[in-house]
C-alpha cells in the first residue's frame, strides 16, 4: 500500500495509478520506495524475547528489518536457491546444442521447469559484469528481445530494483511481458554471480495491455577459463511463470529460445565493443 502521505503529497490514487503510464508507475513505485525507508525507524515489535528483562535494551522496542534489508536479502536468498539447483548436478535433460557450443539442459525442480545455458563468451567476468549488471539499462540498446529495463532503486552496490519489459519481436510467440524483480551481484575470488527473483510492489501493479511474468529464482555465473583474460563460462538458470493461459510445450520451446538469442545478441555486442586489433 502507498503511504497515505505519499498519496496527498502527489495527487494520487489508487484509480489514478491504475491508469497511469508506465513513467508515472516508475515514479510512483520509487516514491513508494522511498517512503517506505522513512518507516524503518518507526517500525517496533513488542519485546517478546523472555531474554529481554535481562538486557539492558529499551524493553519495549527492537527494530525491524527495513525494506531495503528485506530486498537484500530476497536476492541473496534467491541467488542461492538458484546456486543450489546449479550444484545439484545429476538429471540434466539435455535440450539444444547449438553450432557456437551453446548448450541448454532442463530440469524439473520442485515442480518447476528449469533451464540453464551454458556457454563460452569472448569476454573478460569483469566486462560481463559491467554488461550485465551495471549497465543493465542499456540492454535494450543491443538486445531486441528487450524493449526496456529500468533501475527502480539501487539498494547499496550489489542489489538492485529492476522493471523489464520484453519487446513485442515477430519471433515472440508468447507475447509481450513486464518482469519486477530484485537483482543481486556477488563477486566471489576469480568469480561473478547474479541472482535474482521477481518481486511485487503494489505501487507498480502490472500495466493494462501486459501480462506481468514473474522470473526467478535465477542465477548467471561468470567465471574464467583457464588463463585466457578475455574467456568467461557463462552459465545462466532461468525458470520463469510466463503467465497467461499458453500451452506449456510453446512456453517450453521459447525460454530456451529467449536464453539463445540473448546470448547470441550478447555476443554480436562484445564483437563490436571489443577495439580492433
Ligand atoms: C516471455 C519470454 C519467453 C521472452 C523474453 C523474456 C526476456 C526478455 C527476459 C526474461 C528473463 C530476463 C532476464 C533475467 C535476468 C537477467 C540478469 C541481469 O543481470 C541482466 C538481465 C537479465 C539477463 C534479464 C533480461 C531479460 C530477460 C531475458
Amino acid at each position: 500500500m502507498l503511504p497515505a502521505v505519499v498519496k496527498l503529497c502527489c495527487g494520487i490514487s489508487y484509480p489514478h495509478l491504475r491508469t497511469a503510464t508506465g513513467l508515472q508507475r516508475t515514479a510512483a513505485a520509487v516514491i513508494g520506495l522511498e517512503m517506505s525507508h522513512f518507516h524503518r525507524w518507526g517500525q517496533v515489535q513488542r519485546h517478546s524475547s523472555p531474554h529481554a528483562a535481562l538486557s539492558d535494551e529499551p524493553k519495549s522496542t527492537i527494530v525491524v528489518p527495513c525494506r531495503e534489508e528485506h530486498y537484500q536479502t530476497q536476492g541473496r536468498v534467491a541467488m542461492e536457491a538458484a546456486l543450489g539447483m546449479l550444484q545439484e548436478e545429476g538429471g540434466w535433460k539435455l535440450e539444444v546444442t547449438e553450432s557456437s557450443g551453446d548448450i541448454i539442459c532442463s530440469k524439473v525442480l520442485r515442480g518447476k521447469k528449469v533451464f540453464r545455458l551454458q556457454a563460452v563468451l569472448e569476454a573478460s567476468v569483469d566486462d560481463l559484469y559491467d554488461v550485465l549488471f551495471v549497465r543493465v539499462e542499456q540492454m535494450h540498446q543491443w538486445n531486441p528481445s528487450i524493449q526496456r529495463i529500468r533501475v527502480l532503486q539501487r539498494l547499496g552496490p550489489e542489489t538492485v530494483i529492476t522493471h523489464e519489459v520484453s519487446a513485442a519481436t515477430t519471433g515472440n510467440l508468447i507475447g509481450q511481458r513486464d518482469f519486477l524483480s530484485v537483482r543481486h551481484s556477488c563477486k566471489h575470488r576469480s568469480k561473478v554471480f547474479l541472482g535474482g527473483t521477481a518481486i511485487q510492489l503494489e505501487a507498480l501493479p502490472p500495466q493494462s495491455g501486459f501480462v506481468r511474468a514473474e522470473d526467478g529464482p535465477t542465477c548467471i555465473i561468470i567465471e574464467p577459463v583457464g588463463d585466457f583474460p578475455n574467456k568467461s563460462k557463462f552459465t545462466w538458470l532461468l525458470n520463469m511463470d510466463v503467465k497467461g493461459w499458453l500451452p506449456t510445450s510453446l512456453v517450453n520451446q521459447a525460454i530456451p529460445r529467449a536464453q539463445l538469442d540473448f546470448t547470441k545478441h550478447l555476443r554480436i555486442h562484445l564483437q563490436t565493443q571489443r577495439p580492433p586489433v
